[in-house]
């Protein structure tokens, strides 16, 4: 098995002393920057005027603009939107690094496609949780975490690997496990995860199996129950016991239901088209049309965003979740919104 690395592992006394600059404050920046804080780092959080600076203001933080956090920070993790990197790095970032600081991403997109070259005279490393930014933060408040990923793209100081190791373990991550990777793994790896199985692959399965039931004449607040709440409850048995843990929890007729009627559905044209999405992610074709449909400033994601919100599944849903007030409202206005502080 390979090296995984936890709390005992990392050395926080790397960390002490040092000044963290986190640039951005939505879903990953607000956990990054609070989770800091809460073990004891040093933060100023840099961002541009609007809604995440006055959020961050709110949350107790020094802000100020991404020039002069940069320039105030020993190590810099920027945690803006992977298509508005670039920009902000060339004008905003880049000037403010000096030789020794550390230029630190949790997505090693920009950097793996060539869209941002970091100068040769800073540390360059990630550190990619594996999960949502606020489960990062609530997860640390429960005093558990989110594995991450890490990868030292240059050392130039000696000291990247362990910076890395100090700074996953201070949002949380080295309570979970952290793992060695590369650019090229962390960056494939999690844009294959994303697109083919945790939101691309499971948002399609379930509005699949919704519309199937709704269109054969069943209730549509039964097929959302069925479909997608019951999902979180069969996902969570998944988390703590793998397969086997869900399996021992279900009917035996579920299980056998399982073993049929699964590779059915999921069966090897699915696994051919993964084969297919996996190649476009590998070749740089999926990058490409990221970055051309940000340049035209979004047609087809926000048409298809739209779409995807007026489906019955959402409405139905709305509805019923209002009666459970046990179902966690996580920062549900911010739908739409970009910033998910
Ligand atoms: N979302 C996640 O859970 C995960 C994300 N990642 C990676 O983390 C990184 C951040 O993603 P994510 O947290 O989703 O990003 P969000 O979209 O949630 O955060 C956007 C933040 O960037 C700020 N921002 C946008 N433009 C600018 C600008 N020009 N100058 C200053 N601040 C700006 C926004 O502020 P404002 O309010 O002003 O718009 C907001 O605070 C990405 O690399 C992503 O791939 C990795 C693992 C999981
Ligand atoms: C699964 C989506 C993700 O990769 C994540 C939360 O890890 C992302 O980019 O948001
Ligand atoms: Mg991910
Ligand atoms: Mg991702």
């Amino acid at each position: 098995m390979v090296k995984v690395y936890y709390n005992g592992d990392a050395n926080d006394q790397v960390l002490a002393g040092k000044k963290v600059a986190i640039v951005g404050y939505g879903s990953q920046g607000h956990a990054h920057a609070q989770n800091l804080r809460d073990s004891g780092v040093d933060v100023v959080v840099g961002l541009r005027q609007g809604k995440s600076w006055t959020q961050a203001e709110k949350d107790g933080f020094n802000v100020v603009a991404v020039q002069e956090a940069v320039e105030q920070a020993d190590v810099v993790m920027i945690l803006l939107p992977d298509e508005l990197q670039p920009k902000v790095y060339k004008e905003e970032i880049e000037p403010g690094l000096k030789p020794g600081k550390s230029l630190v991403f949790a997505h090693g997109f920009n950097v793996h496609f060539s869209q941002i070259v970091p100068p040769q005279y800073v540390d360059v490393f990630l550190v990619a949780p594996k999960g949502p930014g606020h489960l990062v933060r609530r997860t640390y408040e429960e005093g558990a975490g989110v594995p991450a990923l890490f990868a030292i793209y240059q050392d130039v100081t000696g000291e990247a690997k362990d910076v890395a190791l100090a700074y996953a373990k201070a949002i949380g991550s080295a309570r979970a496990g952290v793992l060695e990777t590369t650019f090229k793994e962390e960056t494939e790896t999690d844009l294959f995860g994303e697109q083919a199985v945790l939101c691309g692959g499971l948002t399609s399965l379930v509005k699949a199996g919704f519309e199937t039931l709704v269109e054969a004449g069943y209730q549509p607040e039964v097929a959302y129950f069925e479909c997608l709440h019951e999902l979180k409850l069969i996902v969570d048995l998944m988390y703590e016991g793998g397969l086997a843990g869900m399996r021992y929890s279900i009917s035996d007729t579920a299980q056998w239901g399982d073993f049929t009627s699964g590779p059915r559905v999921v069966d090897g044209r699915v696994k051919e088209e993964m084969k297919k999405v996996l190649e476009d992610i590998q070749t740089g074709e999926f990058a490409k049309s990221w970055i051309l449909e940000n340049q035209a400033n979004r047609p087809v994601f926000n048409a298809v965003n739209n779409r995807e919100n007026e489906h019955l599944i959402e409405k139905v849903g709305a509805e019923l979740r209002e009666m459970m007030p046990f179902v966690k409202k996580e920062k549900k206005e911010a739908v739409g919104a970009s910033a998910k502080n």
